[in-house]
């Protein structure tokens, strides 16, 4: 299996300004490593700070200290210091991140959201189109709905939309934050299903999973966050 991303004594902080400058110790000296075909659930107690790794991983949040190198275009690119136009490069074809929580554009077809990855990397549109359809169909939104935007579809609706736009191109990483929290267990099962499939073309997976079912299903391994506690080994 080939190491797909490499984060290396990764340490996180916040520092509240608005409420008199409070630091908020989450983590350091965190080590992870990523590879093909591999799916890890980022495990450790409420507040650990599962979440906020996550989000380091996909640049979402800054880094107090260390690197985090992703694979990318066939290069090795530290991601805590590249520019903000590369960073975009990495999540337009390298790294997927499937969130609980849709964010859209109003008055934007489903059908549209889902394929748009897809279409962004520049696949042909008519295949882009059957594709969403075909996950669509998988993730049981109905045909009625795919012409609608999903701002007024139920939370579990929603959640399905993202999953059906995170799995629509083939990343080479795809991280995935309680992709299975609000389905019922026919959706789970689909999405299971979903993850099986990047697992076996080689997407190495990183994700949190509360439900416990679901990680014994579909985990290689575990990554417990804890252990890096500020503190954990004083
Ligand atoms: N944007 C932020 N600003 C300040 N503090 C934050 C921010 N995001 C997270 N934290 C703090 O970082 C710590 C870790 O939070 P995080 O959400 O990553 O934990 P978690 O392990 O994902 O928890 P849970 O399992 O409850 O979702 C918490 O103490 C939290 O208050």
């Amino acid at each position: 299996m080939s190491e797909m991303l490499h984060a290396q004594n990764v340490a996180k902080s916040f520092t509240l300004h608005t409420q008199g400058s409070v630091t908020i110790p989450v983590f350091q000296g965190v080590d992870f490593t990523l590879s093909g075909g591999e799916c890890i659930a980022l495990t450790g107690e409420s507040g650990s700070g599962k979440s906020t790794f996550m989000r380091m991983l996909y640049a979402n949040y800054t880094c107090s200290d260390g690197s985090i190198r992703v694979f990318h275009d066939g290069d090795w690119l530290d991601i805590t210091t590249a520019s903000p136009h590369s960073i975009l490069e990495v999540r337009k074809r390298t790294m997927g991140y499937v969130s609980q929580f849709l964010r859209v554009i109003p008055r934007v077809p489903t059908l549209e959201i889902v394929a748009e990855p897809l279409v962004a990397l520049g696949a042909a549109r008519d295949h882009a189109m059957d594709k969403a359809r075909d996950l669509l169909t998988r993730l049981r939104i109905p045909e009625r709905l795919w012409q609608l935007s999903p701002l007024t579809f139920s939370g579990g609706e929603q959640q399905r939309v993202n999953i059906a736009r995170g799995f629509i191109a083939d990343y080479p990483i795809m991280l995935l934050d309680e992709p299975t929290a609000s389905l019922d267990a026919q959706n789970r099962a689909t999405v299971l299903a979903l993850i099986e499939e990047a697992k076996g073309r080689g997407a190495a997976i990183a994700g949190i999973f509360h439900d416990h079912e679901t990680r014994d299903a579909v985990c290689t391994g575990s990554f417990d966050v804890t252990s890096f506690k500020v503190g954990a080994n004083d």
